[in-house]
């Protein structure tokens, strides 16, 4: 469903030149749970950026349903990072100053001038309601981020991210700043969510153990990917029991 096609990113400032993207291919498949993986620098989050229309591709293509994505004016690209794909960052990206509800409402919010909002607002507003009790977090609502911990900031996000049913998820170390077990509690949310809702879900991480959650994982080095292999199964840290 999202292809990446000979995918080519250099970053440029003067005259120094970092080459990231070096002819990057990938076929993410509709309904799957993918895992990127690679050492620091290796440009995860550059190809995250270029699949979710964030940054541009100095050549190459990015292909939604077979159609390319990647050329789109500015404003069919701002639909489709609307509409068609949610974001998860590492350090949750949330308004501070915003109620917990607001800031899962702000997708809503950002839309407004393309229908009435004041006719709509209600059922918005119920939907912000319902993700926020699907991540066990009906009880903060009214609350602030900084009144949160890191966990239940980073589940705010994904409901904020959840809110315009996209179709496809970009998870961006959505773990990197979280203990382990607040880590496992946030990919056990995303496996729920990629197999109750069907969301195809796509997610740069560090932590092997948490890969074990997913369908498939991609190794980058040099700018390409070197390896792309079915997830390992027993490593997934599970629940843990009560002490008896
Ligand atoms: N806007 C930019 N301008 C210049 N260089 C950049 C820019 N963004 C990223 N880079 C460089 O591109 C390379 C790849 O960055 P990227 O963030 O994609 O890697 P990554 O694999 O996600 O790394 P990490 O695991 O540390 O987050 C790095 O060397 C980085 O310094």
């Amino acid at each position: 469903m999202l292809i990446a096609q000979n995918l080519c990113k250099t970053y440029r400032r003067h005259a120094v030149q970092v080459p990231v993207l070096t002819g990057l291919n990938l076929e993410v498949r509709t309904g799957e749970f993918l895992s990127i993986v690679g050492a620091s620098g290796s440009g995860k989050s550059t190809l995250l950026h270029l699949l979710g229309t964030l940054d541009a591709p100095d050549s190459g293509s990015v292909l939604l349903d077979g159609k390319r994505i990647d050329n789109l004016p500015a404003d069919q690209r701002g639909d489709l990072r609307n509409r068609t794909f949610g974001y998860i960052f590492q350090f949750y990206h949330l308004l501070p100053e915003l109620t917990m509800l607001d800031n899962v409402l702000m997708p809503a919010y950002i839309r407004q001038s393309l229908f009435n909002w004041w006719a709509t607002r209600g059922q918005w507003r119920q939907r912000a309601e319902d993700l926020l009790k699907r991540v066990g977090l009906g009880h903060r609502m009214t609350h602030r981020p900084r009144e949160l911990s890191g966990g239940e900031m980073q589940r705010t996000a994904i409901a904020r991210a959840l809110l315009m049913n996209p179709r496809v998820l970009l998870a961006d170390e959505p773990t990197g700043n979280l203990d382990v077990e607040s880590g496992g509690e946030i990919v056990r949310l995303l496996r729920d969510i990629n197999r109750e809702e069907g969301v195809t879900i796509v997610m740069v991480t560090h932590n092997l153990d948490i890969v074990a959650a997913t369908d498939r994982v991609v190794r980058m080095v040099g700018g390409v990917i070197t390896e792309d292999t079915p997830a390992p199964r027993h490593v997934f840290p599970q629940p843990r029991l009560a002490a008896v």
